[in-house]
Protein backbone atom coordinates (compact mmCIF):
# COMPACT_ATOMS: atom_id res chain seq x y z
CA UNK A 1 0.00 0.00 0.00
CA UNK A 2 1.66 3.35 -0.88
CA UNK A 3 -0.06 6.82 1.23
CA UNK A 4 1.26 10.59 1.00
CA UNK A 5 1.15 12.64 3.89
CA UNK A 6 1.36 16.26 3.10
CA UNK A 7 3.04 15.92 0.05
CA UNK A 8 4.48 19.03 -1.71
CA UNK A 9 6.74 19.72 -4.12
CA UNK A 10 8.55 23.39 -4.88
CA UNK A 11 10.91 24.21 -7.69
CA UNK A 12 12.87 27.58 -6.83
CA UNK A 13 9.58 29.18 -5.01
CA UNK A 14 6.86 27.53 -7.26
CA UNK A 15 5.38 25.17 -5.31
CA UNK A 16 3.75 22.74 -8.29
CA UNK A 17 2.26 20.22 -5.82
CA UNK A 18 1.10 21.31 -2.38
CA UNK A 19 -0.07 18.81 0.60
CA UNK A 20 -1.24 16.17 -1.12
CA UNK A 21 -2.62 13.37 1.25
CA UNK A 22 -3.92 10.10 0.32
CA UNK A 23 -4.03 6.21 -0.09
CA UNK A 24 -3.77 4.16 -3.19
CA UNK A 25 -5.37 0.82 -2.19
CA UNK A 26 -3.81 -2.15 -2.52
CA UNK A 27 -4.39 -4.48 -5.33
CA UNK A 28 -6.36 -1.66 -7.25
CA UNK A 29 -5.84 0.13 -10.37
CA UNK A 30 -6.21 3.95 -9.18
CA UNK A 31 -5.92 6.90 -12.25
CA UNK A 32 -4.96 10.11 -11.26
CA UNK A 33 -6.47 12.98 -13.79
CA UNK A 34 -6.40 16.86 -14.26
CA UNK A 35 -5.22 19.43 -16.66
CA UNK A 36 -1.60 20.14 -18.10
CA UNK A 37 0.77 20.71 -15.51
CA UNK A 38 -1.46 19.60 -12.30
CA UNK A 39 1.01 18.32 -10.64
CA UNK A 40 0.08 14.36 -11.65
CA UNK A 41 3.52 13.58 -12.91
CA UNK A 42 5.37 15.26 -9.59
CA UNK A 43 3.01 13.03 -7.53
CA UNK A 44 3.77 10.01 -9.33
CA UNK A 45 7.46 10.80 -9.32
CA UNK A 46 7.43 11.50 -5.54
CA UNK A 47 5.77 7.93 -4.76
CA UNK A 48 8.52 6.43 -7.26
CA UNK A 49 11.17 8.03 -5.19
CA UNK A 50 12.75 9.54 -8.03
CA UNK A 51 12.23 12.94 -6.62
CA UNK A 52 13.10 14.49 -3.21
CA UNK A 53 9.85 15.83 -1.62
CA UNK A 54 10.11 19.19 -0.40
CA UNK A 55 8.14 18.44 2.13
CA UNK A 56 5.71 15.62 3.81
CA UNK A 57 6.23 12.15 2.85
CA UNK A 58 5.35 9.27 0.21
CA UNK A 59 4.91 6.26 2.44
CA UNK A 60 5.58 2.25 0.84
CA UNK A 61 4.37 -0.27 3.55
CA UNK A 62 4.62 2.09 5.74
CA UNK A 63 8.37 3.01 5.45
CA UNK A 64 9.05 6.49 4.00
CA UNK A 65 10.18 5.74 0.48
CA UNK A 66 13.37 8.10 0.79
CA UNK A 67 14.44 5.89 3.54
CA UNK A 68 14.10 2.40 1.45
CA UNK A 69 17.39 1.57 -0.46
CA UNK A 70 17.05 2.13 -4.15
CA UNK A 71 17.84 -1.65 -4.60
CA UNK A 72 14.89 -3.05 -2.38
CA UNK A 73 12.51 -0.61 -3.68
CA UNK A 74 13.15 -1.24 -7.14
CA UNK A 75 11.88 -5.09 -6.58
CA UNK A 76 8.60 -3.61 -4.93
CA UNK A 77 7.89 -0.32 -7.30
CA UNK A 78 7.87 -0.30 -10.98
CA UNK A 79 8.07 2.77 -12.57
CA UNK A 80 7.33 3.59 -16.36
CA UNK A 81 8.69 6.96 -16.87
CA UNK A 82 6.64 9.65 -19.42
CA UNK A 83 8.50 9.22 -23.11
CA UNK A 84 11.70 7.17 -21.30
CA UNK A 85 14.64 8.06 -23.57
CA UNK A 86 17.07 4.63 -24.57
CA UNK A 87 19.93 5.66 -26.82
CA UNK A 88 21.28 2.26 -26.52
CA UNK A 89 20.87 -0.05 -29.73
CA UNK A 90 18.45 -2.87 -28.08
CA UNK A 91 16.34 -5.55 -29.36
CA UNK A 92 13.04 -5.74 -27.40
CA UNK A 93 14.03 -8.68 -25.15
CA UNK A 94 17.11 -7.28 -24.08
CA UNK A 95 15.10 -4.14 -23.38
CA UNK A 96 12.21 -6.40 -21.40
CA UNK A 97 15.32 -7.94 -19.37
CA UNK A 98 16.13 -4.81 -18.23
CA UNK A 99 13.29 -5.28 -15.97
CA UNK A 100 14.73 -8.29 -14.04
CA UNK A 101 18.26 -6.36 -13.10
CA UNK A 102 17.01 -6.08 -9.41
CA UNK A 103 16.32 -9.36 -9.20
CA UNK A 104 19.38 -10.68 -11.19
CA UNK A 105 22.28 -7.63 -11.79
CA UNK A 106 22.28 -8.89 -15.12
CA UNK A 107 22.81 -12.52 -14.97
CA UNK A 108 19.44 -14.22 -16.20
CA UNK A 109 18.66 -17.67 -15.70
CA UNK A 110 15.85 -20.04 -17.11
CA UNK A 111 13.18 -18.65 -14.85
CA UNK A 112 14.16 -14.86 -15.67
CA UNK A 113 14.18 -15.85 -19.81
CA UNK A 114 10.63 -17.06 -19.08
CA UNK A 115 9.57 -14.19 -16.98
CA UNK A 116 10.67 -12.03 -20.47
CA UNK A 117 8.76 -14.20 -22.58
CA UNK A 118 5.27 -13.85 -20.89
CA UNK A 119 5.82 -10.20 -20.47
CA UNK A 120 6.62 -10.03 -23.98
CA UNK A 121 2.81 -12.45 -24.61
CA UNK A 122 1.02 -10.13 -22.07
CA UNK A 123 1.25 -7.53 -24.43
CA UNK A 124 1.04 -9.74 -27.33
CA UNK A 125 4.27 -8.94 -28.49
CA UNK A 126 6.55 -11.76 -29.65
CA UNK A 127 6.18 -10.75 -32.87
CA UNK A 128 8.07 -7.86 -31.80
CA UNK A 129 10.92 -9.59 -29.57
CA UNK A 130 13.97 -9.36 -31.95
CA UNK A 131 13.52 -5.97 -33.70
CA UNK A 132 15.58 -3.39 -32.65
CA UNK A 133 14.09 -0.69 -30.21
CA UNK A 134 15.17 2.54 -32.63
CA UNK A 135 13.31 0.57 -35.63
CA UNK A 136 9.95 0.52 -33.69
CA UNK A 137 7.03 3.04 -33.99
CA UNK A 138 6.20 5.35 -30.96
CA UNK A 139 3.55 3.40 -29.84
CA UNK A 140 5.15 -0.22 -30.28
CA UNK A 141 8.10 1.09 -28.13
CA UNK A 142 5.74 2.36 -25.89
CA UNK A 143 4.51 -1.14 -25.32
CA UNK A 144 7.98 -2.48 -25.36
CA UNK A 145 8.85 -0.33 -22.38
CA UNK A 146 6.03 -1.83 -20.53
CA UNK A 147 6.53 -5.59 -20.76
CA UNK A 148 9.90 -4.17 -19.52
CA UNK A 149 8.33 -2.43 -16.37
CA UNK A 150 5.70 -5.68 -15.94
CA UNK A 151 8.91 -8.02 -16.22
CA UNK A 152 10.45 -6.61 -13.08
CA UNK A 153 7.52 -8.31 -11.29
CA UNK A 154 6.75 -5.76 -8.59
CA UNK A 155 3.61 -5.52 -6.53
CA UNK A 156 3.04 -2.75 -7.57
CA UNK A 157 3.72 0.01 -10.79
CA UNK A 158 3.63 3.29 -11.41
CA UNK A 159 2.97 4.28 -15.18
CA UNK A 160 3.47 7.99 -16.36
CA UNK A 161 0.83 8.10 -19.42
CA UNK A 162 1.33 4.38 -20.65
CA UNK A 163 -0.96 5.07 -23.74
CA UNK A 164 0.75 7.91 -24.91
CA UNK A 165 1.22 7.15 -28.70
CA UNK A 166 -1.36 4.23 -28.79
CA UNK A 167 -3.99 4.29 -31.38
CA UNK A 168 -7.38 3.23 -30.48
CA UNK A 169 -6.81 -0.71 -30.21
CA UNK A 170 -3.26 -0.71 -28.32
CA UNK A 171 -4.83 1.16 -25.87
CA UNK A 172 -7.82 -0.73 -25.07
CA UNK A 173 -5.01 -4.30 -24.82
CA UNK A 174 -2.68 -2.22 -22.25
CA UNK A 175 -6.04 -1.02 -20.38
CA UNK A 176 -7.20 -4.06 -20.21
CA UNK A 177 -3.62 -5.77 -19.54
CA UNK A 178 -3.62 -3.11 -16.67
CA UNK A 179 -6.85 -4.62 -15.38
CA UNK A 180 -5.75 -8.32 -15.32
CA UNK A 181 -2.27 -7.54 -13.61
CA UNK A 182 -4.94 -6.09 -10.85
CA UNK A 183 -7.57 -8.30 -11.09
CA UNK A 184 -5.58 -11.94 -11.82
CA UNK A 185 -1.99 -11.05 -10.08
CA UNK A 186 -3.33 -8.39 -7.14
CA UNK A 187 -0.64 -6.04 -8.51
CA UNK A 188 -1.18 -2.72 -7.62
CA UNK A 189 -1.40 0.10 -10.41
CA UNK A 190 -0.97 4.11 -10.05
CA UNK A 191 -1.12 5.93 -13.82
CA UNK A 192 -1.40 9.19 -14.73
CA UNK A 193 -3.90 9.42 -17.56
CA UNK A 194 -5.37 12.22 -19.75
CA UNK A 195 -8.02 10.05 -21.90
CA UNK A 196 -10.97 10.54 -18.93
CA UNK A 197 -12.73 7.99 -20.68
CA UNK A 198 -10.41 4.85 -20.24
CA UNK A 199 -10.07 6.32 -16.99
CA UNK A 200 -13.95 5.92 -16.34
CA UNK A 201 -14.18 2.52 -17.76
CA UNK A 202 -10.86 1.03 -16.44
CA UNK A 203 -10.02 2.12 -12.99
CA UNK A 204 -11.25 1.31 -9.10
CA UNK A 205 -10.36 4.66 -7.75
CA UNK A 206 -9.43 8.00 -9.43
CA UNK A 207 -7.34 10.97 -8.38
CA UNK A 208 -7.88 14.35 -9.93
CA UNK A 209 -5.28 17.21 -9.36
CA UNK A 210 -5.64 20.82 -10.29
CA UNK A 211 -2.72 23.35 -9.77
CA UNK A 212 -0.90 20.91 -7.38
CA UNK A 213 -3.81 20.05 -5.36
CA UNK A 214 -5.65 17.31 -4.98
CA UNK A 215 -9.53 18.37 -5.58
CA UNK A 216 -11.45 14.92 -5.42
CA UNK A 217 -10.73 11.29 -5.12
CA UNK A 218 -13.07 8.44 -4.69
CA UNK A 219 -14.72 6.06 -6.76
CA UNK A 220 -15.46 6.32 -10.42
CA UNK A 221 -18.75 6.89 -10.06
CA UNK A 222 -18.17 9.43 -7.24
CA UNK A 223 -16.03 11.40 -9.35
CA UNK A 224 -16.48 11.42 -13.12
CA UNK A 225 -19.76 13.60 -12.80
CA UNK A 226 -20.81 16.54 -15.14
CA UNK A 227 -20.16 18.69 -12.66
CA UNK A 228 -16.66 17.50 -10.98
CA UNK A 229 -15.52 17.10 -14.20
CA UNK A 230 -16.36 20.58 -15.66
CA UNK A 231 -14.42 22.44 -12.43
CA UNK A 232 -11.52 20.20 -12.95
CA UNK A 233 -11.19 21.03 -16.86
CA UNK A 234 -13.19 24.01 -17.26
CA UNK A 235 -15.69 22.58 -19.79
CA UNK A 236 -18.82 20.95 -20.43
CA UNK A 237 -19.05 17.38 -19.82
CA UNK A 238 -21.91 15.17 -20.71
CA UNK A 239 -21.65 12.04 -18.83
CA UNK A 240 -23.70 8.84 -20.62
CA UNK A 241 -23.53 5.60 -18.89
CA UNK A 242 -24.80 2.80 -20.69
CA UNK A 243 -24.45 -1.48 -19.70
CA UNK A 244 -20.83 -0.71 -21.63
CA UNK A 245 -19.55 1.36 -19.29
CA UNK A 246 -19.51 5.68 -18.44
CA UNK A 247 -18.74 8.09 -21.12
CA UNK A 248 -17.50 11.40 -20.17
CA UNK A 249 -18.59 13.49 -23.74
CA UNK A 250 -16.88 16.91 -24.12
CA UNK A 251 -15.99 17.03 -27.60
CA UNK A 252 -18.93 19.20 -28.20
CA UNK A 253 -18.66 21.31 -25.57
CA UNK A 254 -20.84 24.22 -26.88
CA UNK A 255 -24.07 22.58 -28.10
CA UNK A 256 -26.73 24.76 -28.44
CA UNK A 257 -25.30 27.39 -28.43
N1 LIG B 1 12.19 19.91 -12.73
C1 LIG B 1 11.30 20.90 -12.71
N2 LIG B 1 11.68 22.18 -12.51
C2 LIG B 1 10.78 23.18 -12.48
N3 LIG B 1 9.46 23.01 -12.64
C3 LIG B 1 9.02 21.77 -12.86
C4 LIG B 1 9.91 20.65 -12.90
N4 LIG B 1 9.17 19.53 -13.11
C5 LIG B 1 7.89 19.93 -13.22
N5 LIG B 1 7.79 21.28 -13.06
C6 LIG B 1 6.55 22.07 -13.09
O1 LIG B 1 5.64 21.49 -12.19
C7 LIG B 1 4.31 21.64 -12.67
C8 LIG B 1 3.64 20.28 -12.61
O2 LIG B 1 4.27 19.43 -13.56
P1 LIG B 1 3.84 17.92 -13.75
O3 LIG B 1 4.69 17.35 -14.83
O4 LIG B 1 3.83 17.25 -12.44
O5 LIG B 1 2.34 18.10 -14.26
P2 LIG B 1 1.37 17.07 -14.94
O6 LIG B 1 0.05 17.20 -14.26
O7 LIG B 1 1.97 15.72 -14.98
O8 LIG B 1 1.28 17.70 -16.40
P3 LIG B 1 1.08 17.04 -17.86
O9 LIG B 1 -0.32 16.55 -17.89
O10 LIG B 1 1.26 18.23 -18.76
O11 LIG B 1 2.10 15.97 -18.06
C9 LIG B 1 4.41 22.24 -14.06
O12 LIG B 1 4.11 23.61 -13.98
C10 LIG B 1 5.85 22.03 -14.43
O13 LIG B 1 6.30 23.06 -15.27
Amino acid sequence: MITVQNLSKTYADKAVLTEASTRFPAGRVTSLIGPNGAGKSTLLMLMAGLIKPSQGAAFFEGKEVSEIPVSDYAKKVATLRQTPGFSMRLRVNELVAFGRFPHTRGLLNTEDRQIIDEALEFLSLEHLSDRYIDELSGGQRQMAFLAMTIAQQTPVLLLDEPLNNLDMKHAVQIMQALRRLSDEQGRTVILVIHDINFAANYSDQIVALKSGRIQFEGSVTETLTEERLKGLYELNFEIIDSERGRVCNYFTPHTGV
